[in-house]
C-alpha cells in the first residue's frame, strides 16, 4: 500500500497527474473539431503552422501557399481548415462557399484578440475590424457624414480631380528640370500621398504636399507594417505568448510602436480640430462633425473620442494602401506593356482631347474603365479578403464551422482563376469588354458583399479612373533604359503591392493628343 504521507511520494503523484493532463491537453489540442474542413494535420500548440511557413517560403506567398494545400486535400472548390497557433482559420476557396460566407450572417463578425485589439489600445474601436451594435452605429454615421463633404457625390470627384490635377503638376515641374524633359520617377509607392488627400480632405479638411516629410515617414511605416503581417494576423498574435516573452522579435513592439506613431499623428489633428471648434460654425469635414456630437452629447453610447481615433486611423489604412496599391500595380503593367497603353491613350484622345476627365466620361472610356477593374482584379487577385468570424455555431459549404472561427475569402482563387480570367497574369482590360461596352461578370466582386462590403468602393473607382486617365493623358510611361521591365513578383503582405520599380515619363506633346 502506498503511504500518501510520504513527501516523496506525494510529489511522484503530482508528477504523475500533470503529466497525465498535459499529454491528454495535448491530445485534445491536435483534435479537429467535428466536420471542420478537412487541412494538413494539427500538431499540439503549433497547430500546422509548420506547413503553411514552409510551402510559403518554397512558393513565395501566403495566398499561393494555401492554394497548394487546398489543391493537396482536395478542396480547391470548397473550404481549407488550418490552424495556425491557437487560430482555427477557415480558408474559403470556391465562388459558391465564398459568396455564401460572405452573405452570412452567423458570420458577419470580426476576429478578436491581440492582433486586432492592440492597433486600437486593446479594445474593439473602429469600423474595419469591429462587429455589432458598435460597428454598425458607427459605420452609419461614418458614412452619413462623410456624403456630407462630397463622399459619393460631385464633391468627391472635384477633390480627386483636384488632385490629380497636382500630380501632373508635380510631375511637369520635375520634367522641366530636366533637358530632356524626360524624367525617372519611383513608381510602387508615388500614389499614396495624392490618394490620402482624396479623403483627407473630407476626413479632416487637409491636403499634404506629395514630398511632406511627416507624410513620408507615415506611409514608410504603414507600407513596411503592411509587408510584416498577414491579413490573417502574424506571428505575435497567432502565439501571444511571443509579445511577451519575445516581444522585439516577435514584431510585437514595432507593431505597436507603428500605431503609436499613427495615433499621435490623428491625436494631434483632433486636438487641432478641437481647439478651433465653434458650436454656431458650419461643421467643414468629418473631424468636426463627430467632435460637435462628444461635445453636444459627451461619450455617448458607442461615441468617443477614441472610437473617433481610431475611425480616422481605418480610414488611413482602408482608404489609401488599397488605392494606391491597385495603383502601382497599373502601371507596373502599363510600362510593361506599351500596347495597352496607347489603346488607352488613343480612347482618351479620342473622346475628351485635350481637357481633363471627368467621370462623366467613363461610359464613353470602356477601355479606360475596364483599367479600373483589371488593376484592382490584379490587387485584390494577389491575396485575401478581411478576416470574418463566425458569432455562433453554423454550417459553410456542408463543414460545421465553430463558434470564433475566423474565415476568410480567398479572392486569389477567383480573381485568379484561369477558369473565370484566361491567362490570370496578364494585365489584359479586354476581359472586362462585351461589344465595346463594359461588362462586370457575377465572379468580380472584389470589394466584398454583404453588410461588411467595402465602404470605398465608389471613391476607390473614381480615384483609379481619374488619376489614370489623368496621368495618361498628359505623359507616357516607358521601361527605364538599361533597367529591367517591372517584375511580376510582387511584395507580400496584409495587401500585397507591386515590387519597387521606376518609369521613365516623358509629357506626351500636345500634337500627339489631338
Ligand atoms: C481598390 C481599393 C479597395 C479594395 C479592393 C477594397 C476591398 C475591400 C474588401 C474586400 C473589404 C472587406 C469586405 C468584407 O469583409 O466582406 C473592404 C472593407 C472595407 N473597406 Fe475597402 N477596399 C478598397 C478601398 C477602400 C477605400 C477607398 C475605403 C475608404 C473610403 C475603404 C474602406 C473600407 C472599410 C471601412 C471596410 C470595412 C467595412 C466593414 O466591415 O463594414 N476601402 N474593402
Amino acid at each position: 500500500m502506498i503511504d500518501y504521507t510520504d513527501n516523496n511520494t506525494q510529489m511522484w503523484v503530482a508528477v504523475i497527474i500533470l503529466l497525465i493532463w498535459v499529454c491528454v491537453s495535448l491530445c485534445f489540442d491536435s483534435r479537429k473539431p467535428k466536420y471542420f474542413p478537412p487541412g494538413p494535420d494539427w500538431l499540439p500548440f503549433f497547430g500546422c503552422a509548420y506547413t503553411v511557413k514552409k510551402l510559403r517560403e518554397q512558393n513565395g506567398y501566403l495566398y499561393k501557399a494555401v492554394n497548394l494545400l487546398a489543391e493537396m486535400h482536395g478542396v480547391s472548390n470548397s473550404c481549407l481548415g488550418i490552424r495556425i497557433g491557437k487560430d482555427r482559420i477557415v480558408m474559403v476557396n470556391s465562388l459558391e462557399a465564398i459568396k455564401e460566407m460572405l452573405l452570412s450572417e452567423d458570420i458577419d463578425g470580426r476576429p478578436k484578440g491581440i492582433f486586432y485589439q492592440t492597433r486600437t489600445w486593446g479594445e474593439r474601436r473602429g469600423v474595419l475590424l469591429t462587429d455589432g451594435e458598435l460597428w454598425k452605429e458607427q459605420r452609419r454615421f461614418l458614412i452619413l457624414h462623410l456624403k456630407a463633404f462630397g463622399f459619393g457625390r460631385q464633391g468627391m470627384q472635384e477633390i480627386a480631380r483636384w488632385e490629380a490635377a497636382h500630380m501632373v503638376n508635380d510631375v511637369m515641374t520635375m520634367a522641366s528640370r530636366e533637358s530632356t524633359l524626360k524624367v525617372v520617377l519611383p513608381m510602387h509607392n508615388f500614389f499614396n500621398t495624392y490618394i490620402l488627400n482624396t479623403l483627407w480632405t473630407m476626413m479632416a479638411g487637409i491636403r499634404y504636399r506629395a514630398r511632406d516629410p511627416q507624410m513620408q515617414v507615415l506611409q514608410t511605416l504603414l507600407f513596411d507594417l503592411f509587408a510584416t503581417v498577414d491579413m490573417v494576423g502574424t506571428v505575435f498574435s497567432h502565439f501571444p505568448i511571443l509579445s511577451i516573452i519575445f516581444p522585439e522579435s516577435s514584431g510585437y513592439n514595432t507593431f505597436v510602436k507603428t500605431h503609436k506613431k499613427i495615433w499621435d499623428f490623428l491625436h494631434e489633428e483632433i486636438n487641432r480640430h478641437k481647439d478651433r471648434f465653434d458650436p454656431d460654425n458650419e461643421d467643414r469635414d468629418f473631424m468636426d462633425a463627430y467632435i460637435r456630437v462628444l461635445k453636444q452629447k459627451g461619450e455617448i453610447n458607442t461615441y468617443s473620442e477614441k472610437q473617433l481615433v481610431a475611425m480616422c486611423m481605418d480610414m488611413f489604412m482602408a482608404g489609401t494602401e488599397t488605392t494606391s496599391k491597385s495603383l502601382s500595380f497599373c502601371f507596373s503593367y502599363l510600362v510593361r506593356e506599351q500596347d495597352v497603353q496607347k489603346r488607352a491613350q488613343e480612347e482618351i484622345d479620342r473622346v475628351i482631347g485635350e481637357r481633363p476627365p471627368c467621370l462623366e466620361d467613363r461610359p464613353n472610356m470602356p477601355y479606360n474603365d475596364a483599367i479600373v477593374h483589371e488593376c484592382v482584379r490584379h490587387f485584390m487577385g494577389r491575396t485575401f479578403g478581411v478576416p470574418h468570424r463566425a458569432i455562433r455555431d453554423t454550417f459553410l459549404a456542408g463543414y460545421r464551422i465553430p463558434k470564433d472561427t475566423m474565415v476568410v475569402s480567398n479572392f486569389s482563387n477567383i480573381l485568379m482563376n484561369e477558369d473565370y480570367y484566361p491567362d490570370p497574369y496578364e494585365f489584359n482590360p479586354e476581359r472586362f469588354l462585351r461589344n465595346g461596352k463594359v461588362s462586370i461578370p457575377d465572379h468580380y466582386f472584389p470589394f466584398g458583399l454583404g453588410k461588411h462590403r467595402c465602404m470605398g468602393d465608389v471613391l476607390a473607382k473614381c480615384n483609379i479612373f481619374l488619376f489614370t486617365s489623368t496621368m495618361l493623358q498628359k505623359f507616357t510611361f516607358e521601361p527605364v533604359p538599361g533597367e529591367e521591365l517591372p517584375s511580376l513578383d510582387h511584395i507580400d503582405g496584409a495587401t500585397p503591392s507591386a515590387a519597387p520599380f521606376s518609369a521613365l515619363i516623358t509629357p506626351r506633346p500636345r500634337a500627339a493628343r489631338n
